[in-house]
């Protein structure tokens, strides 16, 4: 077993990397506080993991199953209530454990019902696709959409503990598995060339699923996200960092309804367009930008994003991001490949005549 720690003071937590983590009972109940658990799943999670997870819990512990219906369109305030709903009827009182057993939505929403409930309660995470065991699950970013914008409604709250099985990803469709990937590649574009490379040396590998590299590349982006993570983990600066590609990738999925461009699939698009303006800054090279847009181009990602965005959509969403202050953008762009950094000073009609080359007139 692989054990990784985010470090944060007295909210450190581990990140447990092993193959059958799902059944080490022993494990999990150590990290359950009271007597009470609430799973929250979804209906597509469940029927494959549930079993298999109650069957690992104390048998005396009170459990209640929250099965949210599937899809990023669902990642909403209306259907975060069901979860209070059961938490209430069933009479979970502070001491209760929150698991999130599924992908990045299951775990934003149940993290940030976790920070909510009677003001938060015990949190963990067991994140069942790839782009939750690199990312989602680690770095307490929890939280739902809004229809004018991604994650626009949520909290800060780190789980304390990370459970992570590689090999619930059996069963993971070949388009959640790339929109992983995806995030997977960020790290090594934003502050580590050498993991950058060893990702391009292996991509044969990752399309065939080979295990042993599936799960040293989770260790190394949970790493890379625990260094971030614990040195800023309120995003008052290096941890935007994270973001790159996401401020064109969250505009794309709100823009075109949630569910329509998968997460990984946005930031795929936003994270060629991040490396486009980075040339016109004269930072990195064409010839950089065509090898990453071949690379995820082999990994089934997109890499340019839709034609039906008009500049002032784009402008609009933009504008909207979490990262904007006083009305200001700030950008991730990538300096080298593999050094990442935030630019707030582009001006405005640079922005929009970049927008422009891939919008309709
Ligand atoms: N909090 C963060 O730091 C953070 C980071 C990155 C992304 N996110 C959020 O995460 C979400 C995307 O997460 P995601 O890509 O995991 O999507 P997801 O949660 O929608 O899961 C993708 C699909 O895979 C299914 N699934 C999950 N595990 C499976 C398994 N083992 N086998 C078969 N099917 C399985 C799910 O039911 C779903 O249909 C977005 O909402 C994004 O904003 C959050
Ligand atoms: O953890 C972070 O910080 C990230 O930015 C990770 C991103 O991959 C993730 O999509 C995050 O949810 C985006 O956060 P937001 O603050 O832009 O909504
Ligand atoms: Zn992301």
């Amino acid at each position: 077993m692989s054990t990784l720690n985010v470090q944060l003071g007295d909210r450190s937590y581990p990140i447990y990397i092993e193959s059958g983590v799902l059944n080490n009972g022993a494990l999990l109940n150590r990290h359950i506080k009271g007597k009470q658990v609430i799973v929250v799943s979804n209906t597509t999670v469940a029927p494959l993991f549930m079993e298999r997870l109650c069957a690992s819990l104390d048998p005396a512990l009170q459990v209640s199953q929250v099965l949210l219906p599937d899809g990023e369109e669902h990642k909403t305030l209306a259907v975060l209530e069901q979860i209070f709903d059961r938490a209430l009827q069933d009479n979970h009182n502070r001491s209760t454990t929150v698991l999130a057993l599924g992908g990045g939505v299951v775990g934003d929403m149940a993290g940030f019902a976790a920070a909510s409930y009677q003001r938060g309660v015990n949190f963990l995470q067991i994140p069942t696709t790839l782009l939750a065991q690199v990312d989602s699950s680690v770095g307490g970013k929890t939280g739902v959409n809004h229809p004018l914008g991604k994650n626009m409604i949520g909290a800060f709250y780190q789980p304390q503990a990370v459970f992570i099985d590689p090999d619930v990803l059996d069963t993971l469709p070949p388009r959640e598995y790339a929109a992983g990937l995806a995030e997977v590649i960020k790290y090594g574009l934003i502050c580590d060339p050498a993991f950058y490379e060893w990702l391009q040396h292996h991509r044969d590998d990752f399309v065939a699923r080979d295990k042993t590299v599936l799960g040293e590349a989770i260790k190394r982006s949970c790493a890379a996200k625990a260094r971030v993570v614990a040195e800023d983990e309120r995003e008052g600066g290096v941890r935007a960092i994270l973001n790159l590609g996401h401020t064109f990738g969250h505009a794309i999925e709100a823009a075109q309804g949630y569910g329509s461009w998968l997460h990984g699939e946005a930031v795929s698009a936003g994270m060629v367009l991040a490396a486009r303006l980075s040339v016109n800054q004269g930072w990195i090279t064409d010839a950089e930008v065509a090898r990453l847009v071949q690379w995820l181009e082999a990994m089934s990602l997109p890499t340019a994003p839709p034609d039906n965005m008009s500049v002032d959509t784009w402008t609009e969403h933009m504008l909207r991001d979490k990262k904007v202050i006083d009305g200001r953008l700030r950008l991730v762009l990538l300096e080298q490949i593999g050094k990442a950094c935030i630019v707030d000073d582009l001006p405005q009609a640079e922005l929009e005549a970049f927008v422009a080359t891939f919008s309709p007139v």
